[in-house]
């Protein structure tokens, strides 16, 4: 019952603030209704609660997860605890096992110790879990029954043992360095860069640079059927690798001068021979222009554009010549391996767009089973190896809704990027219309939000601290998959402000000018208009609107026909107002955003849902 829920909420409350009695003013009391008090989502139209956010309030009392998960209506319920950075202690959760609706907990920034509980083994519907920046100690209970978790965050902590074998295809996030595991990472690991295993000392494998011994896998083998045995014979082992690596390092070392000596010779034989080559070589060059345009025009299907496009690039004949005999770096799919420049140039291709900073081409590619899409990149300012670094830094990091690149090309005054072929178009086609008619309901829209919405917030943590955003974000950057999911194109390439951002001030290269470009995304899809028309820009007119009180006015007329839900159309609307904010920091983080978002998308299931059910006549 409701007073039994606040009860429970309340002493959940007093622990976790130090027994401080709650005085109303977190506005959490026991005559006010629960659903309205801070750090509290319910379920649309119950009083069932379906969140507890409480991350950065300065807590620093007790967690204790009974005073939640012993109240039945509440254990029943509570879908995600978010408690992060705060200074939280507590030694005894094992009654967390009893939520066992819970679907993330995000317990970061704090200050727990003690073992993990063994009942998290419990939590079926698990989802995400963050428990970093702790002080847990031990092992890590074995989760790898629960097949839909997507995210286990552990690093700074002091963890041990042999790490749990996870379902590690599923998993968008994993990460568990700086604590002190032992043994080989498990397979489907080497799926995750290293920086997830990284400053443990006794980890080893795939993909991490020192390999495991035989010894280790063994022991580790036997270790992991009985977690008491001492681990002697893997530090035997460790003494053996050691004297084998120092070896090998000595070979290495003078494999090395070796090398160096070879390409001083060659070098200075080079310099010696240049002199007298550069007339020669004047003369080559115009051949070899001639027999890349020879080859060029050779090309029946070779589309003028692609054509004029490639010949008239900044790249020399040199370079040409050079990346016609060198294959393109491959960074995703095998399935691409052995393409060539020299490919690109001679397939039949179609130019799908031309923008200020450079153009995209459909490339039909006969040999492959999949067609590309190939983006020129005009006047990058930045360097080649800058541009490598980053095109390796953006392969590490991947998400489902997230499109990779998946071979790169670099010469001084052009970058190429080549991307699958995505045939279902683009988010901008399906709000603007492709002549086809088709529908794009509201469910659709939030569903669209909500996606595009996780996928830039996982983004933006994964490359928070190499500080890449995506840049340019925009609906015609956003392509339906072929499961007819939306994926974020082109992230990354900061090719500089674009246009009319420029003239409302906005800087869109960092993950601020990001979250700023997703809500005029979501304005786009809410009103149906386009982020920009003739000069006037979508959240000025948006903005100004809801001050005039004329917020039904805004949205698309196909919504409102549709009966779409007026409230959740509202709320989603003053998410995205939120995000346009013209100052940066005001705005929310992407993570916030996608918190917001779908917790609406909650609602939105939960109000089809009931519904549904009164609908064929079960409900009341
Ligand atoms: N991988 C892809 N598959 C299918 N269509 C694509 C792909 N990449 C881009 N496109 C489409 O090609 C068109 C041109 O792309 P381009 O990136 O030049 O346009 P833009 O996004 O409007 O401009 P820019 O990104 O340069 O600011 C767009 O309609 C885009 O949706």
């Amino acid at each position: 019952d409701e007073t039994d829920v606040r009860v429970a909420l309340l002493k959940f409350y007093e622990k976790l603030s130090n027994n401080f009695i709650a005085d109303g003013s977190f506005g959490w009391n026991l005559t006010s209704d629960h659903c309205r008090w801070d750090g509290i989502i319910c379920y649309a139209n119950l009083s069932s609660v379906m969140v507890i956010s409480l991350s950065n309030r300065s807590f620093s009392g007790v967690f204790d997860p009974s005073t939640l998960c012993d109240e039945e209506s509440l254990s029943t319920s509570i879908k995600r605890i978010f408690l992060n950075d705060n200074a939280i202690t507590g030694e005894n959760l094992d009654e967390i096992g009893n939520c066992n609706q819970l679907e993330h907990l995000y317990i970061r920034g704090n200050q727990f110790s003690g073992y993990l509980p063994s009942s998290l083994a419990k939590l079926k519907n698990l989802k995400r879990i963050d428990i970093s920046e702790n002080k847990f100690l031990g092992d890590v209970p074995d989760l790898a029954h629960i097949s839909g978790l997507e995210e286990f965050s552990a690093q700074l902590n002091q963890l041990s043992g042999f790490l749990p074998s996870l379902h590690f295809l599923n998993l968008m996030f994993f990460n568990v360095s700086f604590n002190n595991f032992t043994g080989p990472i498990p397979s489907g690991g080497e799926h995750f860069p290293a920086s997830s295993f990284m400053r443990n000392p006794h980890l080893c494998g795939d993909p991490l640079p020192n390999y495991c011994s035989a010894v280790s896998s063994e022991s580790s083998s036997v270790l992991s059927q009985s977690s008491s045995v001492s681990l002697e014979s893997s530090s035997d082992a460790d003494e053996t690798n050691k004297s084998k690596k120092s070896k090998d390092q000595i070979f290495m070392y003078a494999g090395y001068v070796l090398i160096g000596l070879v390409l001083l010779v060659v070098i200075t034989l080079w310099v010696c021979r240049k002199e007298k080559k550069s007339k020669a070589n004047d003369e080559k060059t115009v051949k070899k222009v001639v027999a890349i345009d020879d080859s060029i025009s050779k090309s029946e299907y070779m589309a003028v554009d692609m054509k004029s496009g490639f010949s008239k690039s900044g790249i020399s004949a040199d370079d040409s010549m050079l990346v016609s005999s060198s294959l393109l770096p491959v960074l995703t799919s095998p399935e691409v391996n052995g393409l060539k420049f020299e490919d690109l140039l001679k397939a039949p291709a179609e130019l799908l767009g031309r923008g200020k900073y450079g153009s995209v081409y459909k490339v039909i590619y006969e040999d492959l089973k999949m067609n590309l899409v190939v983006k020129r990149i005009k006047d990058w300012n930045i360097s080649g190896n800058e541009f490598k670094q980053r095109m390796k830094k953006l392969n590490q990091v991947k998400h489902p809704n997230v499109l990779p690149p998946i071979a790169f090309y670099s010469a001084s005054q052009e970058k190429l990027l080549v991307y699958e072929y995505q045939e279902h178009g683009s988010l901008f086609r399906l709000i603007h219309g492709n002549g086809t008619g088709e529908p794009f309901d509201w469910s659709s829209r939030l569903y669209v939000a909500g996606m595009v919405a996780e996928a830039l917030a996982f983004m933006h943590k994964e490359l928070h601290g190499d500080s890449i955003a995506h840049g340019n974000l925009k609906s015609s950057n956003i392509l339906l998959n072929k499961n007819l999911e939306p994926c974020i194109s082109e992230y990354g390439l900061m090719v500089g402000e674009s246009d009319h951002y420029q003239s409302l001030k906005v800087n869109r290269t960092n993950f601020k000018g990001d979250v700023y470009a997703f809500g005029a995304m979501v304005l786009e899809l809410l009103t149906g208009k386009m982020v920009m028309t003739e000069g006037v820009d979508l959240a000025t007119w948006v903005v100004s609107a809801v001050k005039e009180e004329w917020t039904v006015e805004v949205f698309d007329r196909n919504l409102i026909r549709e009966g779409a839900s007026e409230e959740r159309m509202v709320s989603l609307l003053q998410i995205a107002i939120k995000c346009v904010n013209r100052s940066p920091e005001t705005r929310p983080s992407m993570d916030q955003v996608a918190l917001m978002i779908n917790a609406l998308k909650e609602e939105e299931d939960k109000s089809m849902y009931l519904s549904e059910v009164s609908y064929d006549g079960y409900s009341r």
